[in-house]
């Protein structure tokens, strides 16, 4: 069964009232949705700790949650998990690669996993090598890059299979301003053509710019809500000098009563 919206489009995700976390006494996330159209970004943003991590290890499937659903593309992982598994593309904050495949093997490999087009798939390969100034590089073993290429290679595959939802956690750190310049671009593109985008970061003044939606996590509860300017007028921030970091630290401040403490 897929679940549509009231305008017909079925959502890349849809997270409903999801509780959940490590164990059944302490849930990390208490009722949490999230919902990320075809072409959308979404921003979700909080503190250490605040259940990020958690969120997207239940979008993953890796935990099932204690009460609530996660659908992909219209299906929950028990209705049909390769639907589910093949809509998904996800990007972890530390690069994992295998130290035995080059850079271009890498990209080779995702494109047969996921029965890309040959010929469309080597013009996209060559395409974000260009973005991302990595076209020396594609004959490297991971061995010899350094922390901010191995994450650029993570980002060409995701990139390279655009599935309808992208989930990418803690992005931008690492790599260098061209490349951050290069991954929104990238982004952009991509979300253009209709994959939906979950990105997790710290960085606020990105998210500002180029998110559509932001989802405030704060203890596992979501504390604000809406497009970037919506969410500073959550946090009472109205003077238009105001920025995402003001209007996330008062949404946090007003969260715990007053007082940051720590
Ligand atoms: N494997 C685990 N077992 C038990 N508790 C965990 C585990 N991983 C995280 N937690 C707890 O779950 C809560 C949420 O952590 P999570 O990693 O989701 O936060 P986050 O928002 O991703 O933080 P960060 O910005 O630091 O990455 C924290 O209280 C954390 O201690």
């Amino acid at each position: 069964m897929a679940l549509k919206q009231e305008n017909g489009v079925v959502p890349a995700l849809q997270m409903s009232k999801l509780t959940g976390g490590y164990s059944q006494r302490r849930p990390v996330l208490h009722g949490v949705s999230i919902t990320a159209n075809p072409g959308e970004m979404v921003g979700l943003i909080g503190l250490n700790g605040a259940g990020k991590s958690t969120a997207i290890k239940h979008i993953l499937g890796l935990m099932a949650p204690q009460s609530g659903e996660v659908r992909i593309s219209g299906v929950t992982l028990e209705e049909n998990r390769d639907k589910y598994r093949s809509s998904t593309a996800y990007v972890p904050e530390q690069p994992s690669l295998f130290p035995n495949l080059t850079v271009k093997e890498h990209l080779q490999w995702t494109a047969m996993s996921y029965n890309l087009d040959k010929n469309s798939a080597i013009a996209r390969m060559d395409e974000l090598a260009v973005t991302f100034r990595m076209t020396e590089a594609l004959n490297a073993l991971p061995g010899t890059l350094s922390k901010g290429m191995k994450q650029k290679v993570m980002l060409m595959n995701a990139l390279l299979v655009s599935p309808p939802l992208l989930i990418i956690d803690e992005p931008f750190l690492g790599l260098d301003p061209l490349a951050i310049r290069g991954l929104l671009n990238a982004l952009e593109e991509v979300r253009a053509k209709g994959s939906a985008i979950l990105l997790s970061s710290h960085i606020l003044p990105a998210l500002e710019r180029q998110a559509n939606r932001l989802v405030v996590l704060h203890r596992g509860n979501i504390i604000a809500g809406g497009t970037p300017r919506e969410v500073k007028a959550q946090a009472g921030c109205t003077n238009p000098e105001s920025t995402l970091d003001d209007a996330f630290e008062a949404l946090v401040i007003a969260a715990e009563g007053g007082n940051l403490g720590g």
